[in-house]
């Protein structure tokens, strides 16, 4: 009996909560093989225990069909928990995502700052630095992936796993996209309550098949609100990006909306400002900057969040141009001080993370209290 070829067979068995098979969801731990005995702890996110009989049954099957003689131990086990959650003793949450290592929330105070623009380039920008990153665009209100990516009129198709229904994602620029926008039209959404909207973001947090992740960044609506609240009850928010432009009402938006994220139940670390239309630069003109939108805000609101200032984006025609064509200003080569600007964005996230997560614990999601 061959270790591999029991593991190969394992990798045909799907989790039915994530949509992953089990050896790539990290679900096998101390497969043991002494012919005809073949003994693995299966770690499950929560001991269901109709759950646990699927999986089970589906180990035994897969296993028994290259060895048909094998005598197969399934032991189950509930590992931590969602990474962080349950510190102080409190009720155990499971991970609905235990494949994606970070989550990253854009936000912004208000609208039309360009926080869909930041999300979209940042997860372009973490993927061309190495990364496996999708992208959810919980902006349900206006949500903008589809047009900036060329998604815009398709939708996701539905695949059952044990009979339950689940999202498998559209890719663009290999990146995995789940958007409110490919199910509800934005006009309907308007007239949905808030509580309706955030079940939607939720389900789709959950019923996506994601591939496993370095990051999943997530373009959440302007301000504070029933989406915001879903997505920090739902998950282990890792950090937010705030997404503001120079001027000060658009600041005072930004402080109102980065306060949630420090409210004593949610405290999701703000990793870094973005400021966006920070100068004007003509594209016949690649040096020149104009502050048409006065300077600073960017710097004041990081020093507010006693974070950094993760990069300041110009207000350049190809930005906008790469967002309503469907490709993006950091994938256009020609433009290489915007896609720098972009890049650099990206690195500064990375980096960011990296350092929030040696020096903190995994933020823990706030409970739902009913
Ligand atoms: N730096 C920039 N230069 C030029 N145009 C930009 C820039 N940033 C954003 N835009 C354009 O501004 C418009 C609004 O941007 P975007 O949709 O990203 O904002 P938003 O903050 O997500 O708004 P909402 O939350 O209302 O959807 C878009 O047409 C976008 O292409």
């Amino acid at each position: 009996m061959e270790v591999s070829k029991i593991a190969e067979a394992l990798a045909t068995v799907t989790d039915p909560k994530t949509g992953q098979d089990i050896i790539t969801a990290n679900m096998v731990l101390h497969l043991k093989v002494e012919a005809p005995d073949v003994s693995f702890t299966l770690q499950l996110p929560k001991l269901d225990d109709n759950y646990k009989q699927q999986l089970n049954f589906a180990c035994q099957e897969a296993i028994l069909s290259v060895y048909p003689q094998a005598q197969v131990h399934v032991h189950m086990q509930q590992p931590g928990l969602n990474p962080g959650a349950g510190q102080g003793g409190g009720p155990q949450k499971s991970n609905p995502l235990p494949h994606v290592r970070n989550i990253i929330a854009v936000a912004s105070g208000k609208g039309g700052v360009g926080k869909s623009t930041v999300a979209v380039n940042l997860a372009l920008g973490l993927q061309e630095l190495g990364g496996a990153v999708g992208l959810l665009d919980a902006d349900v209100y206006g949500p903008s992936a589809p047009t900036m990516l060329g998604l815009a009129g398709q939708k996701p198709q539905v695949e059952k796993i044990y009979g339950k229904p689940k999202i498998k994602p559209l890719y663009a620029y290999g990146l995995p996209v789940m958007s409110t926008g490919f199910v509800v039209d934005p006009e309907q959404a308007v007239v949905l309550r808030g509580p309706r909207l955030a079940g939607i973001v939720r389900q789709f947090i959950e019923e996506t098949i994601w591939p496993p992740l370095d990051y999943l960044v997530v373009d959440l609506p302007p301000g504070t609100g029933d989406v915001q609240l879903s997505l920090v009850q739902s998950v282990s928010v890792t950090g937010a990006v705030m997404v503001t432009t120079p001027q000060d009402v658009a600041l005072a938006d930004a402080i109102k909306a980065m306060n949630m994220f420090f409210l004593p139940d949610v405290q999701v670390p703000v990793l870094g400002v973005v400021e966006n239309m920070a100068y004007f630069t003509p594209a016949e003109l690649p040096n020149n900057k104009y502050y048409i939108f006065g300077q600073g805000g960017g710097k004041t609101l990081a020093k507010k969040s006693n974070s950094m200032l993760l990069g300041q984006i110009p207000l350049v025609q190809s930005i906008r141009e790469g967002g309503d064509s469907g490709k993006p200003a950091i994938l256009n080569r020609e433009d290489e001080i915007t896609r720098e600007a972009w890049l650099n964005v990206a690195r500064n996230v990375a980096r960011q993370t990296a350092l929030r997560n040696e020096m903190m614990d995994p933020t823990r999601p706030v409970e739902m209290k009913n």
